[in-house]
């Protein structure tokens, strides 16, 4: 069996190797994959082919992709938890001292002088790029997971105080925090608190405009904003008012629009934040990996949809269904498949909210019963999408 890939924005080609021989990419199938890898790529609104399975984000954020409508259609979807942090990480350590020390500005300025005495208008000018440090000021960070936790600890290394906000936090980042880190129970202590502020959360229906009036207005002066996780989490009206009033001193962004380029004190960046070839290699290696177990084996790591299922293989076929989260559903599921005169040697049902996954180990060699066994599954009410999968 061969499976076919179509790849959106550049994927790393070391890292599709990781797919395998049983894959073609971007193939005369492409436009009827079994799977797509993605970056940036914007999904909403674009109609799902049939044969697509699952989706795999080459990276974390997947707001440009339409989960609600891909889980409706069965489709997995799945992201590269942590893959391109440490990129994201350097980039915003490298912004915390951008806006200290007016690097730019400050080339942007040698760069006017003429003569041969640039050295000595070197010397007379430099005093207007007087800058600070950053050890012993106070940053805080809003979400802990992959990103912002890695940019905490460092920041305690820097010699920066560090609060720390993520109501979600999960067991396993907190108990690799530095114990320096203060925990915030409420974003407003960020607020009030921070000489710089970085925000590394998704982008939802509550993270949206995090930056708001009634977050500014609660800044003291001179505050550094650095978003490399959204655009949309901050409101632009907010803070070019909190910039004209002095309560924001630089913000440094990885989201451009056009009200945003050319003024002062704001520093954009053409989304880079994850684009190091150390990360894009490693952002297609896990895509490709996770894919390539979801198609061959049927099991699911990391997804943003669906729950992890992880089964070895040792029977000769498995079926695997994408169903509605009804009750009932598995004594139902397991009917038919005795009802066939087959034997399941393993079943396992994993859902999350209105959708589940169900894994099906069938001690039966007879491909024909199985693919009928299969088809019957396919005109079942709340049955989304049956595979069958071959040891
Ligand atoms: N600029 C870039 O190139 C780039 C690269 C990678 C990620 N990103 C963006 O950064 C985001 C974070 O990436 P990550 O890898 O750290 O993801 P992650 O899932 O590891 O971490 C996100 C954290 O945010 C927390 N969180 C969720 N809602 C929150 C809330 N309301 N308040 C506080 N914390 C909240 C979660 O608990 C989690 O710990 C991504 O979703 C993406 O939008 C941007
Ligand atoms: O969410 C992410 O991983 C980043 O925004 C990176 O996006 P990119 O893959 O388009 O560089």
């Amino acid at each position: 069996m061969v499976y076919t890939v179509k790849t959106y924005n550049n994927i790393n080609q070391v890292g599709l190797r990781e797919l395998g021989n049983g894959f073609q990419i971007d193939g005369d199938q492409k436009e009827n994959p079994d799977a797509y890898i993605i970056r940036s790529e914007n999904l909403h609104g674009v109609d799902f082919p049939d044969n697509l399975k699952v989706i795999a984000r080459a990276g974390a954020g997947t707001n440009n992709i339409p989960i609600d409508v891909a889980t409706d259609h069965g489709i997995v979807v799945f992201n590269t938890p942590g893959a391109n942090a440490n990129a994201v990480k350097e980039a915003v350590i490298a912004s915390t001292l951008l806006s200290a020390r007016d690097y730019l500005g400050a080339n942007k300025w040698v760069n006017t002088l003429t003569g041969d005495d640039v050295p000595s208008q070197v010397e007379a000018g430099k005093k207007q790029f007087a800058g600070t440090e950053i050890a012993g000021k106070t940053l805080g960070v809003i979400g802990l997971g992959a990103i912002g936790a890695r940019i905490a600890n460092d920041a305690v290394r820097l010699g920066m105080n560090v609060i720390g906000y993520d109501p979600y936090v999960s067991v396993e980042t907190a108990w690799g925090l530095n114990r320096a880190i203060i925990r915030a129970t409420e974003i407003q202590e960020i607020f009030k608190n921070s000489d710089y502020i970085t925000i590394h959360v998704p982008l939802t229906p509550e993270t949206k405009e995090t930056f708001n009036r009634e977050a500014f207005d609660l800044m003291g002066k001179d505050v550094t904003i650095i978003n490399f996780a959204r655009g949309e989490l901050v409101d632009n009206k907010a803070l070019f008012d909190a910039i004209e009033t002095g309560v924001v001193k630089r913000y440094i962004t990885d989201f451009g629009t056009e009200e945003l380029l050319n003024k002062d004190k704001i520093i954009v960046l053409p989304h880079v934040g994850g684009s190091t070839e150390e990360a894009e290699l490693n952002c297609a290696i896990m895509a490709s990996q996770t894919i390539r177990r979801f198609l061959e084996t049927g099991e699911i790591i990391n997804s943003v949809n669906f729950p992890n299922v992880k089964q070895v293989l040792t029977t000769p076929f498995r079926i695997t269904l994408v169903n509605h989260n009804v009750p009932n559903i598995v004594a139902r599921i397991s009917t038919r498949v005795s009802d066939a005169g087959i034997n399941i040697s393993n079943i396992i049902n994993r859902s999350k909210n209105d959708h589940a996954y169900t894994l099906i180990d069938l001690d039966e060699s007879d491909e024909e019963k199985v693919k009928a066994l299969a088809a019957g599954f396919e005109s079942s009410e709340h049955i989304i999408k049956v595979r069958i999968i071959k040891k």
